[in-house]
């Protein structure tokens, strides 16, 4: 059997300049927000209200969307769960390098499968991957369908929408919930708010 295309004799090079000393010129400590929900569920509203509000304090973030990331990077993969897994497989390991370069990377993707995200998670080293759920409720994110998508999954448009005919796996043990209060979402800045000071709290946003 050839092995033309597997990655078989290959060795680790070791680089100069290391995570610590980035992190100390950065002045902040690399992680990954993974941001998780159902479409429509305000993924991409919060990565860019946090990414907007690190910037304004001066740390460096980079945000993986995975409607953007389907235009290039994911170009070949379609919505099966092998192409999923895939999808957050690649997302994750990219993830992992802007964390390794010392920046906060916010990724957002439905990430529909617990074993996905898992597998995400035990790429980061301890504690630097935060999970948070946008827990809200299916029909409120049908109610926005801000792309039209819900529609032409009721309508058996589209094959396999996550919510609608294909699965979303709630996160067991996610670090930040994010949910409706007294029946209202919260506003983005309130909720890019919350992020920030539990990376303040854990001492993401300073090197002693
Ligand atoms: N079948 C199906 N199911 C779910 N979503 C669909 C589907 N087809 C297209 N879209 C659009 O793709 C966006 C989700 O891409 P992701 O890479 O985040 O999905 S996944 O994590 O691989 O499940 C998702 O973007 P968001 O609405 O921002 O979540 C949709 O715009
Ligand atoms: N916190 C919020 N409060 C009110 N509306 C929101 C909030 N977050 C997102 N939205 C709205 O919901 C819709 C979907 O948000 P989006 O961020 O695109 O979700 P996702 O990335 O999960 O698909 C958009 O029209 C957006 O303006």
């Amino acid at each position: 059997m050839s092995t033309l295309n597997n990655s078989t004799n290959i060795f680790w090079q070791e680089c100069p300049v290391g995570k610590v000393e980035r992190q100390k010129l950065l002045n902040q400590k690399g992680c990954v927000v993974w941001i998780t929900g159902l479409s429509g569920s305000g993924k991409s509203t919060l990565a860019c209200s946090l990414s907007r509000e690190l910037h304004s304090k001066g740390k460096l973030s980079y945000i993986l969307d995975g409607d953007n990331l389907r235009h290039g990077l994911n170009k070949d993969l379609g919505f099966k769960a092998e192409d999923r897994a895939e999808n957050i497989r690649r997302v994750g390991e990219v993830a992992k390098l802007f964390s390794d370069a010392g920046l906060i990377c916010i990724a957002s993707l439905i990430s529909p499968y617990r074993k996905d995200r898992d597998a995400c998670r035990a790429m980061l080293p301890d504690a630097s991957f935060i999970e948070v759920f946008m827990n809200m409720p299916l029909e409120l994110c049908e109610s926005r369908d801000a792309k039209g998508l819900y529609k032409l999954a009721r309508a058996g448009k589209i094959k396999g929408f996550t919510g609608i005919d294909d699965p979303y796996e709630r996160p067991l043990n996610c670090e930040i919930e994010i949910e409706q209060k007294d029946g209202v979402c919260p506003k983005p800045a309130a909720l890019a708010g919350q992020v920030v000071s539990y990376l303040e709290e854990k001492g993401f946003l300073q090197v002693e």
